[in-house]
């Protein structure tokens, strides 16, 4: 599903991160590591939002380098704290994702109605707490038919009945759609809520899999 070639990231002169070769099969992932070890790097150079050497290829053909459009379209991503533009509200928000990611009629909507955010979704996003940004940015990574949804600390800032309808949208997409997952996350989630096929330790600037 997913294939590290020479992946190294640096920022100056620090390299925050090393992977040789790695090839991950398709699955659900828990990214653990300590503060600083480097998961939201990983994350984020996943995604394309920063730049590294090296080469990263989803469906062991699309390279983020080669294939840059073709790539986004397959590897969606929700940030740890997510920052969107103050004055555009959810529902603008959800419109041009849904339109960049080309998402299904009704997609959306249906994740909006499951998630229980029909009221406040057409408010500005200034206006959100921390709880409703976040569910926003979430929704937007499931937008589309991506091959891999990239989540960094999900679990932050939603209540627990929330969560609950998150892991249901992540296994339903897993078990309907074969969608692959990497998800960072402080806590533990080893309560069998949902079928994790392997862990990656980021420790000491190199990734590990440990199951
Ligand atoms: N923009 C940057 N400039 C310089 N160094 C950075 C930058 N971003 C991250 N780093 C460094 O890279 C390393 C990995 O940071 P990263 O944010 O990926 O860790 P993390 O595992 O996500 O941390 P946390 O659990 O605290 O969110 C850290 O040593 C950090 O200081």
């Amino acid at each position: 599903m997913l294939k590290f070639q020479n992946f190294t990231k640096s920022y100056g002169n620090y390299p925050a991160l090393k992977i040789k070769n790695l090839q991950l099969q398709a699955g659900i992932y828990w990214i653990k590591g300590v503060n600083g070890s480097g998961k939201s790097t990983l994350l984020k150079s996943i995604a394309g939002i920063l730049a590294f050497n090296g080469d990263i290829l989803i469906d062991n053909s699309i390279s983020i380098k080669k294939q840059p459009v073709a790539y986004r379209k397959l590897v969606n991503f929700a940030e740890a704290e997510p920052v969107f533009p103050d004055f555009l509200t959810g529902t603008e928000m959800i419109a041009l994702f849904t339109d960049a990611k080309e998402a299904p009629i009704g997609q959306a909507e249906q994740y909006i109605k499951s998630m229980g955010m029909q009221n406040f979704v057409g408010r500005p996003v200034g206006t959100y707490s921390s709880g409703m940004m976040k569910k926003l940015s979430l929704l937007l990574a499931f937008l589309g038919k991506p091959k891999l949804i990239l989540l960094d600390e999900p679990l932050i800032t939603i209540d627990t009945a929330s969560l609950a309808i998150l892991n249901t949208w992540i296994r339903e997409r897993h078990e309907q759609e074969g969608t692959s997952f990497l998800l960072s996350s402080h806590q533990i989630l080893e309560d069998g809520s949902l079928p994790v096929s392997g862990e990656l330790l980021v420790e000491a600037q190199t990734l590990k899999v440990i199951s």
